[in-house]
């Protein structure tokens, strides 16, 4: 694809690719991977449509023909002969590596296709593994993009730092090039090796309030922006927003991909997911980000992530779907006027 320069977001797209992505491999939690298909039922394509985007759905990814690949390699096995290295062990606590690997990089591949032919993928999650694989399409498209990551989490543990081995608390870690190479082609660490680099300085997070002990190191490490409620407390979102694109975009010139966890928003607001955490955006702070975000302009890809319809009752089910679509067309330029 050469008809389109790298980093040409002259003409910002006026066609949205939606890719629904049900997959839950990066969590143990089942009914994540029903998220795309309820927000898709919700009425989300017309939603878009009413915008006044063109609205071009392929379907829901099918991850059927990636084969399940053994969980993860046995280092504790009965052989001594293993090699029981710190690396080793720490692979074999990830869940489903193989698996999520795979999955990310035809995710990867479909949006930067997606992207490429000028339409902004908006991809409807599934776990926030995804966001590996997403980032990464992006990155592919506009080698200078930012990332804006709303969520609860900071999901940048490393293999090292993972309490859980759940990856969908661990794609920055990929993207920030944190976990070490892979100490040959056949590790498990080598599957990963698709994934794009993004540069610390162009992340930036908002809305953290459960950072694990090591995560909290890492950011600190790394001098990687994060505004936590503390923040959006005390500065008030508007603030937020416009120090959070002051720092991972202080010229207005860098695309962006808006990775929004719905665990983001206040477990009142947005019941139905895995790991809800108090103390979150209220119903208006959520949608004021995707508003801003909308304004600048500079929108080239979303995710909304972590939508579990299996979780809570019928109506905290229809409460968070609800509230996922209308992200959505805040980020795609619904107002309230
Ligand atoms: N995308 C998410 N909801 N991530 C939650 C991550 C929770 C925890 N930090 C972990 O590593 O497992
Ligand atoms: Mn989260
Ligand atoms: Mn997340």
């Amino acid at each position: 694809m050469s008809s389109m320069s790298s980093n040409n977001i002259l003409s910002s797209p006026k066609t949205v690719a939606i890719l629904g992505c049900p997959f839950s491999g990066g969590q143990p939690k089942p009914g994540v991977d029903k998220g795309p298909i309820h927000l898709v039922q919700a009425g989300l394509i017309n939603q878009v449509e009413e915008l006044g985007w063109h609205v071009v759905f392929d379907g829901h990814h099918q991850f059927e023909d990636v084969s399940p690949p053994p969980n993860s390699i046995q280092v504790n096995g009965t052989s001594d002969a293993v090699v029981d290295t710190a690396l080793d062990a720490s692979i074999a606590r990830l869940r489903s590596p193989l698996l999520v690997a795979q999955v990310c990089k035809s995710v990867a591949s479909a949006v930067q296709a997606h992207a490429e032919m000028g339409r902004l993928p908006v991809t409807l999650g599934g776990d926030h593994s995804l966001a590996m694989g997403t980032i990464s399409g992006t990155l592919r498209a506009y080698d200078q993009a930012c990332v804006i990551w709303i969520d609860a989490h900071a999901d940048i543990n490393t293999i090292y730092s993972t309490d859980t081995g759940n990856i969908h608390g661990m794609p920055l870690s990929f993207l920030l090039k944190l976990n070490p190479p892979a100490p040959s082609p056949d590790s498990v660490l080598a599957k990963f090796d698709w994934v794009s680099h993004l540069p610390a300085e162009r992340l930036v997070y908002i809305g953290l309030r459960d950072v694990d002990k090591g995560e909290k190191e890492i950011l600190k490490k790394h001098n990687i922006k994060a505004f936590s409620m503390h923040d959006v407390d005390r500065y008030g979102i508007g603030k937020v927003v416009e120090m959070a694109l002051d720092h991972v975009n202080p010229q207005r010139d860098r695309p962006i991909h808006l990775s929004f966890d719905v665990d983001a928003l206040d477990p009142s607001v947005a019941p139905s997911t895995g790991t809800p955490v108090r103390g979150g955006l209220t119903f208006r702070e959520g949608h004021y980000i995707c508003e801003a975000i909308h304004e600048t302009g500079l929108l080239v890809a979303l995710d909304l992530m972590e939508v579990n319809p299996a979780l809570e009752d019928a109506e905290s089910v229809r409460q968070t779907v609800t509230v996922g679509c209308s992200l959505v067309r805040s980020a795609l330029g619904e107002t309230l006027l």
